[in-house]
């Protein structure tokens, strides 16, 4: 079979499998089981896969069509630019997200020597991240999950990115009194109460507490807030990724925050919010 004629077979099985972005899908898969690019795609639709990475495309074909997302099978997504290793145990970075980096940019100079923590870490992309783009900084990352923070060591020691990893149930295991200048987090905020609004495959693929936050998804969030609040400087940003449905119970809960602000996405829905602890 051709290129061209394996692409149009599996477009034909995900199409009826009902698979979102099933072109984006099939394409991605190609690339993945010819471990080329996509220009290589285009420049060659003529050229015959071989019997290998025919079945290696038909095996990523049918795993898609059961719904499990393409990069679980590819064991990659790209976050702000750079490379991420994912597998079954972290939640698949979201383009979302990078709007908590934009907001970290837009409030902190490059050379900072900042203490950061991130918490509930998952692949590692944002602690990852912030250790790239602000080389002084002093990057701590936290999970509940030995086996995603296994991930996030990977992902931080492909990247170069200097980052300290602990297990630890929100910060827990983050010594007493120690304070950072900024705290981030993108928690498990999805309610089980909107559960059948969510995408089939995050609830049968993703980990369940990397993306459920109890009833209204606010569960981690009431818990993570005073030990956040512990954990600052005087002064000390707070950020936080959240979903649509929790700006006002967020408002709620940080009424003694300063500089409090909501950050919209490209969309307009909420999706950071900034905060700091006052001075005094
Ligand atoms: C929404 S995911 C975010 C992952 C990653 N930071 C990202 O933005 O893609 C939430 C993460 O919080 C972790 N988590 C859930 N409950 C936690 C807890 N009580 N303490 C620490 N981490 C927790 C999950 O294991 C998961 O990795």
């Amino acid at each position: 079979m051709t290129l061209k004629q394996a692409f149009d077979s599996a477009l034909k099985h995900l199409e009826a499998a009902d698979t979102p972005s099933p072109r984006l899908s099939a394409e991605l898969l190609l690339m993945f089981s010819l471990n080329c690019d996509r220009a290589y795609l285009f420049t060659y639709p003529e050229r015959e896969l071989t019997a290998d990475e025919q079945a290696r495309y038909d095996e990523a074909i049918a795993r898609r069509c059961h719904g499990e997302p393409a990069q679980y099978i590819t064991g990659h997504q790209e976050f702000y630019g750079r490379d991420f290793l994912v597998s079954p145990a972290v939640l698949i970075p979201r383009p979302e997200t990078e709007h908590l980096i934009e907001a970290v940019l837009e409030l902190a100079p490059r050379e900072v020597r900042w203490e950061v923590l991130d918490v509930g870490t998952g692949s590692g992309c944002i602690a990852a991240t912030l250790a790239k783009e602000f080389p002084r900084m002093k990057v701590t990352a936290v999970d509940i999950s030995p086996e995603a923070l296994q991930i996030a060591q990977a992902n931080a020691a492909r990247l170069e990115a200097q980052v300290e990893f602990r297990v630890s149930d929100l910060l827990s295991a983050i010594e007493p009194g120690r304070q950072f200048d900024m705290i981030v987090s993108n928690p498990p905020y999805v309610g089980e109460c909107e559960a059948d609004k969510v995408q089939r495959q995050v609830k049968d693929f993703e980990p369940h507490c990397a993306v459920f936050g109890g009833e209204r998804g606010m569960d981690i969030i009431k818990r993570l807030a005073p030990q956040v609040w512990e954990h600052l400087k005087p002064g000390g940003w707070f950020l936080m990724e959240i979903g649509y449905s929790i700006a006002d119970p967020v408002h709620e809960i940080m009424r003694d925050w300063t500089n409090f602000k909501v950050v919209p996405d490209l969309r307009g829905i909420p999706r950071v919010v900034v905060g700091r602890k006052p001075t005094s």
